[in-house]
C-alpha cells in the first residue's frame, strides 16, 4: 500500500484514486488542502500535529472520502516551516555579508499581465526583502518578443550581482518557453527548470545545481517533520514540469517505488 501521496490536485481527488489504499500513517500532500472545519489545522506547533489513524470524528455528517484521508494524515503546518526558513535564511544572508561583503541578489522576469503571475512575482519579492536578498523586477508587456525577453536574461547572466534568475511561467503563448529556460546560465537557474539541471536530477550520482522549489519544499516539509521517507513507496498525482514530474525525479532519490498518474 502507498505510504505517501503528494498531489497537484484536491484531496477528494487523491481519495477517489485510493479509496483503500493508503497505509494507516500516510502521509498526504497537496498543494491545495482544504481541511473540513473540524480538522483544519491551528496554530499548532508543527512537530506535534497529529491526527491519529481512525481519529474519532464527530458522529454527523458521515465521513466523506476525503475526510477519511485526512483522518488518518499527518497535518504538515507550512507556514509554520516557512517563518523558520526565513529566519534561517536572513540569519545566513547576514553573516554572508558580514563575512565576505556580498548580498544575494534574485532576478525576476514577468512577461505579461496575469494576475496571478504578478502576485507571484510580488510574493517573491516580499520574501527576499523579508530575508535581505536583493531582488531585481523586469515587467515586460505580454506583447513582447522573444528577443525582448532574452536580451533582459543574458544582461543578468552578465550581472555580478545577481546571483539567481527566474522567468515567470506561463510566459505568452507566442515566446517559446523551452528557449527562454535554456538561456538562462544553469549557475543562476534557481528554478532548476533548465534542461541540464532536470536532466542532472534524473540521473543517479549526478548532482543539479537547483531543484524546483515546488517539490524540493514538500520534501522539506517531511524531513522537518521527522517523516521517514526511504525505502517507501509514493505516488505523484499530476505530471506538470514545474510540480508533478520534477516531483517524481526527486522522490524516486529516496523513495523505493514512485508511481507518477495524472486524475483524468
Ligand atoms: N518561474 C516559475 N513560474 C511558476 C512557478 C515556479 O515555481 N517558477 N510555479 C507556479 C506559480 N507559483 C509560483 O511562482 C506558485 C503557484 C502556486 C503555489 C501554491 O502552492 N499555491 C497553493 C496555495 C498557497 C496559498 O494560497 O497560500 C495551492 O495552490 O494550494 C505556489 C507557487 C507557476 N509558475
Amino acid at each position: 500500500m502507498t505510504s505517501m501521496v503528494l498531489g497537484e490536485c484536491s484531496t477528494s481527488a487523491a481519495s477517489r484514486l485510493f479509496p483503500m489504499g493508503l497505509r494507516k500513517d500516510a502521509v498526504v500532500l497537496v498543494r491545495r488542502l482544504s481541511l473540513p472545519r473540524h480538522s483544519r489545522a491551528s496554530t499548532d506547533p508543527p512537530s506535534r500535529r497529529t491526527l491519529a489513524a481512525g481519529a474519532s470524528a464527530p458522529a454527523s455528517p458521515p465521513l466523506s472520502a476525503s475526510v477519511a484521508i485526512e483522518a488518518c494524515a499527518k497535518v504538515i503546518d507550512g507556514k509554520h516551516v516557512a517563518k523558520q526558513i526565513r529566519d534561517e535564511i536572513s540569519a545566513e544572508v547576514s553573516r554572508m555579508k558580514e563575512a565576505i561583503g556580498v548580498v544575494p541578489g534574485l532576478a525576476v522576469i514577468l512577461v505579461g499581465d496575469r494576475k496571478d503571475s504578478a502576485t507571484y512575482v510580488r510574493n517573491k519579492k516580499k520574501a527576499c526583502e523579508s530575508v535581505g536578498i536583493n531582488s531585481f523586477e523586469v515587467h515586460l508587456p505580454a506583447d513582447s518578443k522573444e528577443e525582448d525577453v532574452l536580451k533582459f536574461i543574458s544582461g543578468f547572466n552578465d550581472d555580478p550581482s545577481v546571483h539567481g534568475i527566474l522567468v515567470q511561467l506561463p510566459l505568452p503563448s507566442h515566446i517559446n518557453e523551452q528557449g527562454i529556460l535554456n538561456a538562462v546560465t544553469i549557475q543562476k537557474d534557481v528554478d532548476g527548470f533548465h534542461p541540464l539541471n532536470i536532466g542532472r536530477l534524473a540521473m543517479r550520482g549526478r548532482e543539479p545545481l537547483f531543484v524546483p522549489c515546488t517539490p524540493k519544499g514538500c520534501i522539506e516539509l517531511l524531513h522537518r517533520y521527522g517523516i521517514g521517507i526511504k525505502g517507501k513507496r509514493a505516488v505523484v498525482i499530476g505530471r506538470s514540469n514545474i510540480v508533478g514530474m520534477p516531483a517524481a525525479l526527486l522522490l524516486q532519490v529516496y523513495f523505493y517505488l514512485v508511481e507518477l498518474c495524472c486524475p483524468p
